[in-house]
């Protein structure tokens, strides 16, 4: 199930005081991406091996308005791994009693792969995130 670690999300409450921190690092930070259909605008730091992604809410019901009300602060949100086939992971998950967040169907993520998120109580406390990514 767990392919290559596609990046590691943080939820942050000022995005442009996270930029300009990656920035002053020296990192490759991509520009703001507003996802309406995700309820969030992204931004990508790239690293050498994966990427960091950076979260801030985006319009009313933004799913990650309530972990910013819990950590003021920012955090780190999820991690996002790699699949060839999202459709077989998620039913193999299903079969072993893993919820899958939302309506069980894939979306469009920010890279244009379908993505699924599987339910955090589910995995030991934590959120992880399944993009789909042809094998190269
Ligand atoms: C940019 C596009 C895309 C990509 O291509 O990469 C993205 O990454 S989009 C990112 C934003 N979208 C999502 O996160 C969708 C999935 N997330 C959700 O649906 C919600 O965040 C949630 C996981 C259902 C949590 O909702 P929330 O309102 O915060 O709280 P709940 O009360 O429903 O939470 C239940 C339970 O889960 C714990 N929780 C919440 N968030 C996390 C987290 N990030 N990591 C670990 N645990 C989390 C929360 O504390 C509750 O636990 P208890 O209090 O013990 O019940
Ligand atoms: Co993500």
């Amino acid at each position: 199930m767990f392919g290559r670690l596609n990046h590691v999300a943080i939820a942050v409450p000022d995005l442009d005081a996270a930029i300009a921190r990656y920035r002053l690092l020296g990192a490759e930070v991509s520009a703001p991406q507003r996802l309406p259909e995700h309820g969030v605008t992204v931004v990508f730091v790239q690293a050498e091996n994966t990427k960091i992604e950076l979260l801030y809410p985006l319009g009313e019901n933004s799913p990650i308005a309530a972990f910013l009300d819990r950590n003021l602060g920012g955090g780190t949100h999820h991690l996002c791994f790699e699949v060839p086939d999202i459709f077989v992971v998620r039913d193999d998950l299903v079969k072993k009693g893993v919820r899958i967040l939302g309506d069980g169907e894939p979306k469009i993520g920010a890279h244009g792969n379908p993505v699924l998120f599987l339910h955090p109580k589910d995995m030991g406390g934590v959120l992880y995130e399944l993009e789909q990514v042809s094998p190269a």
